[in-house]
């Protein structure tokens, strides 16, 4: 078995892209950016299978934003879009829990979005997804249900920057170690959870997972 099977303790770091399907960035009423941008989440916030997510207190609107994860194989910096795909260790799927009126307040004050995207459980995360079980990460369906109800439908396909391009551009400022996690945007149909509420996503026919909501 892959040592990356345990990327969410031998890693330091969750690197996210924000707005990189632009229906997502439309629903939100943001612009689409003509760079990616880039937030960190801590380890601390990853949550596994048969957790729950917890809702924080004093957050109102907590949404859910499914994502596909790049698990970090190898040490990378400043690398090339050609050279990206060497530093794929594998991948997963993760949900970037984000507590909305949080970060809709940090955004107009200008201040950062640290705890409405990082607090604890706000990275649900599946398995570790071997490199190979995925041809091409450019080119997976990924789709998330509340309660048995499809929310959110994407494809890989419509990201704004490909994953190639996500991995050269982050190793520009912040060197990706192994079992970093990189996780890419979200497609369109974010939506709020309330507690009892149960979490289902997938990605490709390669893997699903389960999280239960909770006060
Ligand atoms: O909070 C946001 O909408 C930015 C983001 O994480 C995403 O697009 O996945
Ligand atoms: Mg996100």
């Amino acid at each position: 078995m892959s040592k990356l099977a345990n990327f969410r303790e031998i890693g330091r770091k969750i690197v996210c892209v924000g707005r990189n399907y632009s229906e997502h960035a439309a629903e939100l009423n943001n612009p689409v950016p003509t760079k990616p941008i880039l937030f960190l989440k801590p380890t601390s916030s990853y949550v596994a299978e048969g957790s729950p997510i917890k809702i924080p207190k004093d957050c109102t609107d907590l949404n859910h934003e499914v994502e596909l994860g790049i698990v970090i194989g190898s040490r990378a910096s400043c690398i090339s879009v050609e050279e990206a795909s060497q530093a794929i260790g594998g991948y997963a799927l993760g949900l970037d829990m984000t507590a909305r009126d949080w970060q809709n307040e940090a955004k107009k004050k200008g201040h950062p979005w640290s705890i409405a995207k990082g607090f604890d459980t706000s990275c649900p995360i599946s398995a570790f997804v071997e490199k190979d079980k995925i041809k091409n990460p450019n080119e997976l369906d990924i789709w998330l249900t509340v309660n048995g109800e499809k929310r959110q439908s994407g494809n890989t396909r419509d990201m704004i920057f490909s994953v190639e391009y996500l991995i050269s551009y982050i190793s520009q400022f912040f060197t990706l170690e192994p079992g970093d996690l990189l996780l890419t945007g979200t497609p369109s149909g974010v939506s709020r959870v309330q507690p009892g509420d149960v979490l289902k996503a997938g990605l490709g026919d390669v893997v699903s997972m389960q999280f239960k909501v909770e006060a």
